[in-house]
């Protein structure tokens, strides 16, 4: 039930070449020779009054998007410059756990070097940050491309940068990969990108795509079992603007999980999928890939990094886990500030580096 084509292969300018009934369904054959088939369900659920394609509604910039980003951060772009610290630390002291999310926090991603490789100790590890958030997919995962659930994460394919979880009302901030082995075969090399860099360049670059992002909310979805169909309670755009911090706080980006949109016109779609296809363009501009090795362990950040994997042969095994938002940030917080500062500060909206309120 995901989307398995890449939306952004398809030309911008792609139209229609032929129509044909068919048994309670349409089949349309595209100018870029692909085929559709769409059933009269889904298209009266998905038509409306649409409005000509020509003319376009302007859509209202958000102030944030003409301003330049309120957070400095330094993109890694350099496999060799990534952020490492050692499993012992982490584990013995809270100032190295401290140092470890500080790196997270400021450069959205950390390697853990030196791990023991197996999943107990890969699980210890995620838990000196809080407990393992718990989804559909189980805590603490182990897993192998054998299709334990019917999410594309669990075969040998590739995946394109994405984050997880855009179904979720709260998607996990967290996520590590520990890869335990990979014999027999090659490939599964895995891309991280700064998505928060790539929403700083596209809004240096074009300020109205930036806010297409921002402003359009979407359908998401995770319905690939049987006894699964998950969406958030509110449909959510790509960028999420903080409420009181005026600064992206979150993006959600998975072409796979992404449902069809109903509630706007042509002229939106047309204007909204060349935004989207220029940050898309972006990100594919600024991946970093790197293979994963037993005992280094990677922690990034779910709300701003995408990560994605090349297609693999051979067997593969990748244990990991999620943590939730707040019980990282906590922890964050409690490490950076102590507790009577950040008690101090609850409801302190400053938008400054020394009010805790302000890592988020
Ligand atoms: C649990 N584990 C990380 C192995 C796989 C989860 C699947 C993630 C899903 N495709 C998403 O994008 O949220
Ligand atoms: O198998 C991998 O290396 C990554 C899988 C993935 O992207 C995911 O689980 O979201």
């Amino acid at each position: 039930m995901q989307r398995t084509s890449d939306t952004f292969s398809i030309p911008q300018n792609v139209k229609i070449d032929s129509i044909e009934h068919r048994d309670n369904m349409v089949e349309i054959k595209w100018s870029d020779k692909h085929t559709g088939l769409y059933s009269y369900a889904w298209l009266h659920a998905h038509s409306q009054d649409m409005s000509s394609i020509e003319g376009t509604k302007s859509v209202p910039y958000p102030q944030s998007a003409m301003r330049p980003p309120r957070r400095k951060f330094t993109p890694v772009v350099d496999p060799d410059q990534t952020p490492r610290v050692k499993y012992d630390d982490v584990m013995s002291d809270d100032e190295s756990l401290h140092i470890w999310l500080t790196h997270i926090w400021d450069q959205g991603f950390c390697f853990v070097d030196d791990v023991p490789v197996s999943p107990e100790a890969t699980q210890i590890l995620i838990e000196r940050i809080a407990f393992i958030r718990n989804t559909h997919y189980g805590g603490f995962w182990d897993f192998t491309a054998d299709l334990t659930f019917k999410d594309t994460a669990y075969t040998n394919e590739f995946l394109g940068a994405h984050t997880d979880n855009t179904y979720f009302t709260d998607p996990a901030r967290l996520q590590l990969f520990h890869l335990l082995s990979h014999t027999e075969g090659s490939g599964g090399e895995n891309l991280l990108v700064d998505g928060f860099a790539a929403a700083a360049q596209l809004r240096l670059e074009k300020p109205e795509h930036y806010a297409q992002l921002v402003n359009h909310r979407h359908p998401w979805h995770a319905s690939g079992n049987e006894d699964t169909c998950i969406q958030p309670s509110a449909m959510a755009p790509v960028f999420s603007m903080h409420p009181d911090l005026n600064k992206m706080y979150q993006i959600r980006w998975n072409n796979y999980d992404r449902a069809p949109k109903t509630n706007w016109s042509a002229s939106e779609q047309t204007i909204w999928y060349r935004a989207a296809r220029h940050y898309n363009e972006i990100l594919k501009s600024r991946e970093i890939w790197t293979k994963l090795k037993p005992g280094s362990a990677l922690m990034f950040d779910n709300w701003r990094m995408l990560h994605g994997r090349s297609q693999f042969t051979g067997k593969r095994r990748m244990c990991g886990g999620y943590v939730n938002n707040d019980d990282y940030i906590s922890r964050l917080r409690l490490l950076k500030f102590g507790r009577k500062e950040v008690l101090d500060n609850l409801g302190n909206v400053g938008n400054n580096p020394q009010n805790p309120y302000w890592f988020i």
